[in-house]
């Protein structure tokens, strides 16, 4: 069998679109493959027990429509009939959801598979370019999300199809290459003996870039969480400044490792709740150039683009755009796509 008759046949409609972080959980309703993605609830994951109670509050109401099926998207692995979230107390069951939502079809997906499954539709404000390049059509494109962690996927683009490709790209290895960096590695607390990429450039590994940082120059400052190194940089902190420009350039690195790996002429695109916060130190500050200093392939580099991602919900967009056109992307649903008993059996993995 090819890759094209692997590809599935449409969803039943409405389709209800989740994604589901370890502190909230987003909803949004396609109600057909021409149709907008509306956005119908936000809510905490802890003010519910389940994710089915959360659905039946915040989105069924607002939804207006019965949804028939449910696409989601979970951080972590999709282990089984019931799957536990890494970063959240719910434990998802989707016969369970089938039964009580009277759905036909539940599919459960990678968050950042769903991230990448965004991209190709990406334009205009969605997008705020850093630096020179511009993506080639039809061409692999990779997302990097500083976040609670560093989130990584690839769209590679492949037999006239995209296929999304999530991963543990966020803890590839890290290592000093300036003096500046060179000053502080030493002082940085390592991992389970190491200094992976995730340790330091992720909403949990920028206080530990400060201490370290802090540490090298012998200064004072508490740093417990990423909010508290970037208002203390707002308010000029000379350590905490320093970090986000050493963040801004370490990331770079690593996005530009990815780009050259994968020959990602598509473009790396930069999510996760870190990056807007940090925007005007990647726009202005060293993470460009740090990109592009790949000797030999400078000049490589130099023609793949960087961007921030602006979409308020790029998981939630990447869903919906499989939803409206699975035909177009190569997703296995094998161990991942529940249906009721009763519905039309339709797919294959
Ligand atoms: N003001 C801030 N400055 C820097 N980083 C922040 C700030 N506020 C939050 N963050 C970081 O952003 C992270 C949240 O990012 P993101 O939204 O990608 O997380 P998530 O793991 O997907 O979970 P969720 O979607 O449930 O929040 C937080 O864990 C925190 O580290």
């Amino acid at each position: 069998m090819n890759l094209r008759n692997r590809q599935q046949t449409a969803f039943a409609f409405p389709v209800l679109v989740a994604d589901i972080g370890g502190t909230n959980a987003r909803f949004a309703l396609v109600k057909g493959p021409g149709s907008p993605t509306q956005i119908i609830g936000t809510t905490a994951t802890a003010d519910h027990d389940t994710l089915t109670d959360a659905i039946k509050s915040c989105a069924l109401t607002a939804a207006g429509e019965k949804p028939k099926t449910a696409i989601i998207a979970v951080a972590g692995p999709v282990t089984g009939d019931r799957i536990p979230l890494t970063n959240a107390a719910w434990v998802i069951e989707p016969n369970a959801m089938i039964s009580d939502l009277a759905l036909e079809e539940v599919v459960v997906l990678n968050d950042f598979e769903a991230q990448a499954l965004a991209l190709p539709n990406l334009e205009g404000e969605d997008l705020q370019q850093i630096g020179s390049g511009t993506p080639l059509p039809a061409s692999t494109k990779f997302v990097l999300g500083p976040g609670t962690g560093l989130g990584a996927a690839a769209m590679i683009y492949a037999a006239d199809t995209w296929i999304p490709v999530p991963g543990e790209g966020g803890h590839v290895e890290l290592g000093p290459v300036s003096d500046e960096d060179f000053a502080i590695w030493d002082h940085i607390e390592k991992v389970g003996g190491r200094i992976g990429a995730e340790h330091l450039l992720s909403g949990t590994g920028m206080p530990r870039l400060a201490r370290a940082v802090r540490s090298a120059e012998q200064a004072d400052g508490t740093y417990t969480s990423a909010a508290e190194v970037t208002q203390a940089a707002d308010a000029g902190d000379p350590v905490a400044v320093k970090t986000l420009r050493l963040f801004a350039k370490a990331l770079g690195r690593v996005a530009g490792d990815f780009a050259l790996s994968l020959l990602a002429r598509g473009g790396v695109y930069l999510t996760g709740g870190v990056t807007p916060r940090i925007a005007d130190y990647l726009v202005t500050g060293a993470f460009r150039s740090s990109f592009e200093t790949k000797a030999p392939h400078e000049a490589l580099l130099r023609t793949i683009p960087t961007f921030i991602v602006r979409h308020p919900n790029p998981a939630l967009e990447g869903l919906a755009c499989y939803a409206r056109h699975p035909e177009n992307f190569a997703v296995s649903l094998t161990g991942r796509h529940w249906q009721s008993a009763i519905a039309p059996h339709r797919r294959t993995g």
